[in-house]
Protein backbone atom coordinates (compact mmCIF):
# COMPACT_ATOMS: atom_id res chain seq x y z
CA UNK A 1 0.00 0.00 0.00
CA UNK A 2 1.61 3.31 -0.63
CA UNK A 3 1.41 6.63 1.51
CA UNK A 4 1.64 9.93 -0.77
CA UNK A 5 1.92 12.87 1.59
CA UNK A 6 1.43 15.87 -0.05
CA UNK A 7 2.60 19.37 1.53
CA UNK A 8 1.76 18.54 5.10
CA UNK A 9 1.86 20.48 7.69
CA UNK A 10 0.82 20.55 11.87
CA UNK A 11 0.94 23.14 14.00
CA UNK A 12 0.77 22.83 18.22
CA UNK A 13 -0.03 26.61 18.93
CA UNK A 14 2.67 28.71 18.09
CA UNK A 15 5.18 25.82 17.16
CA UNK A 16 5.36 23.96 13.51
CA UNK A 17 6.45 20.16 14.17
CA UNK A 18 5.88 19.50 10.82
CA UNK A 19 6.45 22.01 8.12
CA UNK A 20 5.18 21.15 4.31
CA UNK A 21 5.97 17.66 4.03
CA UNK A 22 5.90 15.81 0.87
CA UNK A 23 6.84 12.24 0.74
CA UNK A 24 5.90 9.24 -0.73
CA UNK A 25 6.71 5.75 0.67
CA UNK A 26 6.41 3.23 -1.94
CA UNK A 27 4.56 -0.27 -1.28
CA UNK A 28 6.18 -3.31 -0.10
CA UNK A 29 9.84 -1.45 1.01
CA UNK A 30 11.20 -1.00 4.18
CA UNK A 31 11.50 2.87 5.05
CA UNK A 32 13.99 4.17 8.12
CA UNK A 33 12.46 7.81 9.20
CA UNK A 34 15.20 9.59 11.23
CA UNK A 35 15.74 12.78 12.39
CA UNK A 36 16.37 14.24 16.26
CA UNK A 37 14.69 14.99 18.84
CA UNK A 38 11.91 16.72 18.23
CA UNK A 39 12.06 16.80 14.42
CA UNK A 40 8.71 15.56 13.97
CA UNK A 41 8.92 11.81 13.85
CA UNK A 42 6.08 10.85 15.93
CA UNK A 43 3.83 13.37 14.61
CA UNK A 44 4.34 12.59 11.16
CA UNK A 45 3.76 8.58 11.84
CA UNK A 46 1.11 9.45 14.28
CA UNK A 47 -1.22 11.38 11.13
CA UNK A 48 -0.18 8.44 9.16
CA UNK A 49 -1.81 5.94 11.47
CA UNK A 50 -4.80 8.44 11.56
CA UNK A 51 -4.27 8.93 15.32
CA UNK A 52 -3.40 12.78 14.61
CA UNK A 53 -4.88 15.53 12.23
CA UNK A 54 -2.73 17.35 9.97
CA UNK A 55 -3.44 21.32 10.16
CA UNK A 56 -2.86 21.52 6.28
CA UNK A 57 -2.13 19.34 3.41
CA UNK A 58 -3.23 16.09 2.04
CA UNK A 59 -2.16 12.39 3.47
CA UNK A 60 -3.41 9.46 1.04
CA UNK A 61 -2.75 5.68 2.35
CA UNK A 62 -3.77 3.37 -0.26
CA UNK A 63 -5.54 6.11 -1.59
CA UNK A 64 -7.79 7.11 1.20
CA UNK A 65 -7.46 10.17 3.68
CA UNK A 66 -6.52 7.62 6.97
CA UNK A 67 -8.30 9.88 9.80
CA UNK A 68 -11.25 8.45 11.32
CA UNK A 69 -11.38 5.54 8.31
CA UNK A 70 -11.21 2.50 10.52
CA UNK A 71 -11.88 -0.13 7.79
CA UNK A 72 -8.63 1.42 6.47
CA UNK A 73 -7.16 1.78 9.83
CA UNK A 74 -7.57 -2.11 10.56
CA UNK A 75 -4.85 -2.46 7.55
CA UNK A 76 -2.17 0.09 9.42
CA UNK A 77 -0.76 -0.53 12.52
CA UNK A 78 1.40 1.98 14.89
CA UNK A 79 3.36 0.48 17.43
CA UNK A 80 5.52 3.17 19.57
CA UNK A 81 7.40 3.25 22.99
CA UNK A 82 4.46 3.91 25.57
CA UNK A 83 1.95 0.72 23.97
CA UNK A 84 -0.29 1.08 27.66
CA UNK A 85 -1.19 -2.16 28.69
CA UNK A 86 -1.65 -1.46 32.03
CA UNK A 87 -4.94 -3.08 32.55
CA UNK A 88 -6.65 -6.57 33.64
CA UNK A 89 -6.11 -8.10 30.81
CA UNK A 90 -4.25 -11.42 29.86
CA UNK A 91 -1.45 -10.73 27.00
CA UNK A 92 -4.37 -13.78 25.65
CA UNK A 93 -6.69 -11.61 25.30
CA UNK A 94 -4.79 -8.18 24.12
CA UNK A 95 -4.44 -11.10 21.25
CA UNK A 96 -7.95 -11.76 20.92
CA UNK A 97 -8.41 -8.57 20.55
CA UNK A 98 -6.17 -8.14 17.64
CA UNK A 99 -7.45 -10.87 15.81
CA UNK A 100 -10.80 -9.30 16.17
CA UNK A 101 -8.98 -5.62 14.84
CA UNK A 102 -6.84 -6.73 12.06
CA UNK A 103 -8.49 -8.34 9.63
CA UNK A 104 -5.14 -9.96 8.11
CA UNK A 105 -4.13 -11.28 11.91
CA UNK A 106 -2.29 -14.35 11.61
CA UNK A 107 -2.34 -16.52 15.00
CA UNK A 108 0.81 -19.03 14.04
CA UNK A 109 2.33 -15.73 13.78
CA UNK A 110 1.84 -14.38 17.04
CA UNK A 111 2.10 -18.04 18.71
CA UNK A 112 5.79 -17.99 17.35
CA UNK A 113 6.70 -14.51 17.95
CA UNK A 114 4.89 -15.12 21.53
CA UNK A 115 7.66 -18.32 22.14
CA UNK A 116 10.85 -16.22 20.42
CA UNK A 117 9.87 -13.24 23.33
CA UNK A 118 9.27 -15.54 26.30
CA UNK A 119 6.30 -14.30 26.45
CA UNK A 120 3.61 -16.51 28.46
CA UNK A 121 -0.20 -15.62 27.33
CA UNK A 122 -1.56 -16.41 30.93
CA UNK A 123 -0.03 -13.05 32.24
CA UNK A 124 -1.53 -10.26 33.00
CA UNK A 125 -0.53 -7.53 31.41
CA UNK A 126 -0.19 -4.52 33.81
CA UNK A 127 2.50 -7.09 35.26
CA UNK A 128 5.23 -6.58 31.98
CA UNK A 129 7.99 -5.26 32.04
CA UNK A 130 8.89 -2.46 30.14
CA UNK A 131 10.98 -4.91 27.56
CA UNK A 132 7.93 -7.45 27.96
CA UNK A 133 5.68 -4.39 26.83
CA UNK A 134 7.75 -3.90 24.51
CA UNK A 135 7.80 -7.60 23.21
CA UNK A 136 4.42 -7.44 23.31
CA UNK A 137 3.49 -4.61 21.01
CA UNK A 138 6.30 -6.06 18.40
CA UNK A 139 4.20 -9.27 18.29
CA UNK A 140 1.39 -7.49 17.71
CA UNK A 141 2.58 -5.12 15.23
CA UNK A 142 4.00 -8.22 13.18
CA UNK A 143 0.90 -10.78 13.74
CA UNK A 144 -1.80 -8.01 12.53
CA UNK A 145 0.01 -7.98 9.11
CA UNK A 146 -1.01 -4.76 8.39
CA UNK A 147 -0.04 -3.26 5.18
CA UNK A 148 1.88 -0.49 6.53
CA UNK A 149 3.38 -1.48 10.02
CA UNK A 150 4.99 1.55 11.40
CA UNK A 151 7.34 1.04 14.41
CA UNK A 152 8.27 4.36 16.46
CA UNK A 153 11.20 3.17 18.98
CA UNK A 154 9.39 0.00 20.06
CA UNK A 155 12.10 -1.60 21.73
CA UNK A 156 12.35 0.89 25.11
CA UNK A 157 13.97 -2.03 27.57
CA UNK A 158 14.33 -4.16 25.48
CA UNK A 159 17.85 -5.96 25.84
CA UNK A 160 20.38 -5.73 23.17
CA UNK A 161 19.69 -9.53 22.02
CA UNK A 162 15.50 -9.37 22.32
CA UNK A 163 16.81 -5.95 20.44
CA UNK A 164 18.26 -8.07 17.91
CA UNK A 165 15.81 -10.98 17.84
CA UNK A 166 13.44 -8.15 16.78
CA UNK A 167 15.54 -7.38 13.70
CA UNK A 168 15.89 -10.55 12.64
CA UNK A 169 11.99 -11.74 13.02
CA UNK A 170 11.18 -8.42 11.44
CA UNK A 171 13.55 -9.36 8.15
CA UNK A 172 12.04 -12.81 8.45
CA UNK A 173 8.52 -11.64 8.36
CA UNK A 174 8.96 -9.21 5.45
CA UNK A 175 10.71 -11.25 3.44
CA UNK A 176 8.17 -14.02 3.50
CA UNK A 177 4.86 -11.21 3.19
CA UNK A 178 6.04 -8.28 2.37
CA UNK A 179 4.64 -5.09 3.73
CA UNK A 180 5.50 -1.19 3.92
CA UNK A 181 7.48 -0.60 6.98
CA UNK A 182 8.57 2.57 8.41
CA UNK A 183 10.56 2.23 11.41
CA UNK A 184 11.71 5.07 12.98
CA UNK A 185 14.99 4.23 15.82
CA UNK A 186 18.13 6.38 17.32
CA UNK A 187 19.69 3.46 17.51
CA UNK A 188 20.70 3.88 13.32
CA UNK A 189 24.11 1.29 13.90
CA UNK A 190 21.99 -1.65 14.76
CA UNK A 191 18.89 -1.43 12.06
CA UNK A 192 20.34 0.67 9.50
CA UNK A 193 21.16 -2.49 7.24
CA UNK A 194 17.09 -2.92 7.38
CA UNK A 195 16.46 -0.15 5.52
CA UNK A 196 15.90 0.21 1.86
CA UNK A 197 15.32 3.65 2.20
CA UNK A 198 16.26 6.31 4.15
CA UNK A 199 13.94 9.72 5.14
CA UNK A 200 15.69 12.03 7.56
CA UNK A 201 13.18 14.77 8.66
CA UNK A 202 14.90 18.20 10.31
CA UNK A 203 13.15 20.58 12.01
CA UNK A 204 9.82 19.92 10.55
CA UNK A 205 11.25 19.40 6.97
CA UNK A 206 12.06 16.53 4.95
CA UNK A 207 16.23 17.01 4.89
CA UNK A 208 16.69 14.15 2.45
CA UNK A 209 14.83 10.87 1.27
CA UNK A 210 17.29 8.41 -0.72
CA UNK A 211 18.01 4.86 -1.60
CA UNK A 212 19.79 3.70 1.52
CA UNK A 213 22.99 2.35 -1.04
CA UNK A 214 22.60 5.10 -3.26
CA UNK A 215 22.97 7.42 -0.31
CA UNK A 216 26.21 5.57 0.87
CA UNK A 217 27.72 5.96 -2.23
CA UNK A 218 27.13 9.89 -2.41
CA UNK A 219 29.18 10.02 1.42
CA UNK A 220 33.13 9.39 2.17
CA UNK A 221 35.50 9.51 4.77
CA UNK A 222 38.94 10.79 3.92
CA UNK A 223 42.09 11.51 6.03
CA UNK A 224 45.42 12.91 5.10
CA UNK A 225 47.61 15.61 5.86
CA UNK A 226 45.92 18.51 6.13
CA UNK A 227 47.18 20.59 3.55
CA UNK A 228 46.69 18.04 1.14
CA UNK A 229 42.66 17.67 2.38
CA UNK A 230 42.04 21.12 2.35
CA UNK A 231 43.42 21.17 -1.71
CA UNK A 232 41.32 18.15 -2.65
CA UNK A 233 37.74 19.61 -0.73
CA UNK A 234 38.36 23.04 -2.04
CA UNK A 235 34.93 23.32 -3.66
CA UNK A 236 33.57 20.20 -2.26
CA UNK A 237 31.19 19.84 0.25
CA UNK A 238 31.94 18.68 3.59
CA UNK A 239 29.73 17.83 6.30
CA UNK A 240 31.85 17.28 9.10
CA UNK A 241 35.95 17.92 9.81
CA UNK A 242 38.29 16.91 12.46
CA UNK A 243 42.14 17.86 12.74
CA UNK A 244 44.81 16.43 14.37
CA UNK A 245 48.51 17.24 14.16
CA UNK A 246 48.64 18.34 10.54
CA UNK A 247 46.22 15.78 9.72
CA UNK A 248 42.73 16.53 8.60
CA UNK A 249 39.79 13.82 8.11
CA UNK A 250 36.72 15.20 6.61
CA UNK A 251 33.15 13.71 5.73
CA UNK A 252 32.55 14.16 2.32
CA UNK A 253 28.60 14.19 0.60
CA UNK A 254 26.83 14.32 -2.17
CA UNK A 255 29.63 13.63 -5.15
CA UNK A 256 31.31 11.04 -7.06
CA UNK A 257 33.99 9.41 -5.81
CA UNK A 258 37.40 8.04 -7.41
CA UNK A 259 38.60 5.81 -4.63
CA UNK A 260 41.38 4.29 -6.22
CA UNK A 261 42.40 7.43 -7.31
CA UNK A 262 42.10 8.64 -3.94
CA UNK A 263 44.31 5.92 -1.91
CA UNK A 264 46.75 6.55 -5.16
CA UNK A 265 47.13 10.23 -3.79
CA UNK A 266 47.84 9.00 -0.53
CA UNK A 267 44.52 9.41 1.13
CA UNK A 268 42.96 7.32 3.76
CA UNK A 269 39.86 6.36 2.66
CA UNK A 270 36.77 4.65 4.50
CA UNK A 271 33.55 3.98 3.98
CA UNK A 272 30.89 6.01 5.85
CA UNK A 273 27.25 5.22 8.01
CA UNK A 274 23.94 6.00 7.96
CA UNK A 275 24.15 7.09 11.95
CA UNK A 276 27.49 9.70 10.81
CA UNK A 277 25.12 11.15 7.93
CA UNK A 278 21.91 11.84 10.06
CA UNK A 279 23.91 13.49 12.39
CA UNK A 280 26.41 15.58 10.82
CA UNK A 281 23.65 16.19 7.99
CA UNK A 282 21.19 17.59 10.68
CA UNK A 283 24.08 19.87 11.90
CA UNK A 284 24.09 22.33 8.47
CA UNK A 285 21.13 23.08 6.79
CA UNK A 286 21.97 23.91 3.27
CA UNK A 287 21.24 20.70 1.96
CA UNK A 288 18.09 19.42 0.49
CA UNK A 289 18.40 15.97 -1.43
CA UNK A 290 15.27 13.66 -2.79
CA UNK A 291 15.17 11.03 -5.43
N1 LIG B 1 0.93 17.16 21.76
C1 LIG B 1 1.83 18.12 21.51
N2 LIG B 1 1.63 19.38 21.93
C2 LIG B 1 2.52 20.35 21.67
N3 LIG B 1 3.68 20.17 21.00
C3 LIG B 1 3.95 18.93 20.57
C4 LIG B 1 3.05 17.83 20.81
N4 LIG B 1 3.57 16.72 20.25
C5 LIG B 1 4.76 17.10 19.72
N5 LIG B 1 4.97 18.41 19.90
C6 LIG B 1 6.13 19.18 19.42
O1 LIG B 1 6.29 18.92 18.04
C7 LIG B 1 7.67 18.79 17.70
C8 LIG B 1 7.90 17.44 17.05
O2 LIG B 1 7.70 16.42 18.03
P1 LIG B 1 7.76 14.87 17.68
O3 LIG B 1 7.37 14.12 18.91
O4 LIG B 1 6.95 14.63 16.46
O5 LIG B 1 9.32 14.68 17.37
P2 LIG B 1 10.19 13.36 17.22
O6 LIG B 1 11.02 13.54 15.99
O7 LIG B 1 9.32 12.15 17.27
O8 LIG B 1 11.12 13.44 18.51
P3 LIG B 1 11.80 12.27 19.40
O9 LIG B 1 12.87 11.66 18.54
O10 LIG B 1 12.36 13.06 20.53
O11 LIG B 1 10.73 11.32 19.81
C9 LIG B 1 8.45 19.02 18.99
O12 LIG B 1 8.85 20.35 19.04
C10 LIG B 1 7.43 18.72 20.07
O13 LIG B 1 7.70 19.49 21.23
Amino acid sequence: MNVEISNLSKTYGASKALNNVSLLFEANKIYGLLGRNGAGKTTLMQILAGQQRQSHGVIKVGGQDPFENGTLLSQISLINESNNFKNNLKIKDVLKIGALFYPNWCTETADKLLADFELDRQMKTKKLSKGMASALGIVIGLASKTKVTIFDEPYIGLDASARYRFYDILLEEYQKEPRTIILSTHLIDEVSNLFEEVIIIDEGEVLLKQNKDALLQLSLQLSGPTKAIDHYTKGKQVIHATEMMGNKTVLLFNDVYDVADLRQRGFQVEETNIQKLMVYLTEKKDVRTHD
